[in-house]
């Protein structure tokens, strides 16, 4: 088999970038590195697949790559690229399903944990020297156990979280997705629900969806005037499916509790973002996935996927929209 042109835009353990090596000649440059763009750029004439994460890769891009057959995502989301223009250029995509999902869920719960027992806060209170006595009524969180989650999007990571809630912390699930779906948990413990049920029922809504045309902006000020007094957002998906504003709105105004959020219109989070340092918002860096086992998973399996597809063979997980 004819070795190939790879462009690695993104780290990778060299353990798999020594297994691309092994079949193909690989070109390394991340075009979010300061320096790297230019390399990155001039890679793409002659790159027959690519592997990476977290940078678009649009029409405009692909136009700069007409030899381009795989590109391997280093991620289950795949609204960095565009999908159609992949398709109508036969460019086979690849994406990590399966393999990031419970450490997901386990950091969504973290966060419905943090904002409800305002883990950042207390915290901060006894790093700042200020536990001189026991604290009060003004440090108090609220129960988790017992309460609504309320889940928009239940596929993979969505019920691998209600498992969580349902089972472990005795919370009655309610859940919003498109194709209608079981629970796949006991009867009684969760149940499906429409958007507008979701939104009014729940004391935790927790968004687990892919972003689209149809998921962006799906919260604006109107859904968060539907949601409970005193509920808690956690977005766990992507940014572009909240409005900011509306958000932060809903926060002063008191109507919302407070927000965990491991993902931004814009990341990493600008300094001056008013969401970085806001009182009622745990912020996370896009933190999903991101434990020892997980990454190194979910590098092994995007470049399986790579050397897969570039050898003609059906790879592990190829995305085709539905
Ligand atoms: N914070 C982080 O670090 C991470 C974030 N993510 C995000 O989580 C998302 C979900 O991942 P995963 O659970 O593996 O994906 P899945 O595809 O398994 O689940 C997505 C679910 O959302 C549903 N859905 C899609 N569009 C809509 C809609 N318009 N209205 C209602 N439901 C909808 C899908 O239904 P249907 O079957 O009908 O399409 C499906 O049930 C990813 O796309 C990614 O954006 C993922 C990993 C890490
Ligand atoms: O956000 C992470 C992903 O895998 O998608």
């Amino acid at each position: 088999m004819s070795r190939k042109q790879v462009l690695v835009y993104r780290e990778l353990p060299p353990a798999q970038l020594q297994r691309i090596r092994d079949e193909h000649e690989v070109t390394i440059a991340n075009p979010r590195v300061a320096g790297q763009e230019r390399a990155f750029l001039d890679a793409l004439p002659t790159a027959e697949g690519l592997i990476g994460s977290s940078y678009a890769i649009d029409d405009l891009l692909l136009k700069l790559a007409p030899r381009l057959q795989v590109i391997s995502s280093i991620s289950v989301g795949v609204d960095k690229f565009d999908v159609d223009a992949l398709q109508q250029r036969g460019i086979t995509l690849c994406h990590t399903p399966g393999v990031l999902t419970e450490t997901v869920a386990d950091l969504l719960f973290a966060l419905v944990l943090g904002t409800s027992r305002r883990i950042l806060e207390l915290g901060r209170y006894v790093q700042q020297g200020r536990w001189k006595r026991s604290i009060g009524e003004d440090l108090y969180g609220w129960d988790v156990h017992g309460k609504t989650l309320g889940i928009l999007g239940y596929g993979r990571i969505g019920q691998a979280l209600a498992q969580r809630a349902a089972l472990g912390f005795r919370m009655p699930v309610l859940y919003h997705t498109r194709t209608p779906v079981g629970s796949g948990l006991p009867e009684g413990k969760a149940r499906s629900a429409s958007f507008d049920e979701v939104l009014q029922r729940s004391d935790f809504v927790v968004i687990v969806l892919p972003l689209t045309e149809q998921t962006r902006g799906m919260m604006g000020a109107a859904e968060f005037a539907r949601m409970k007094p005193g509920a808690i957002l956690i977005n766990g998906a992507r940014g572009p499916i909240v409005q900011e504003t509306a958000l932060l709105d809903a926060l002063d105004s008191g109507h919302l509790r407070a927000a965990g959020l491991d993902v931004f219109d814009i990341e990493p989070l600008p300094q001056d973002s008013p969401l970085r340092d806001h009182p009622q918002i745990l912020p996370l860096p896009h933190a999903g996935s991101a434990t020892h086992e997980t990454r190194a998973a979910m590098a092994e399996m995007a470049t399986t996927n790579l050397l897969m597809a570039l050898r003609g063979e059906t790879p592990l997980a190829a995305y085709r929209r539905g």
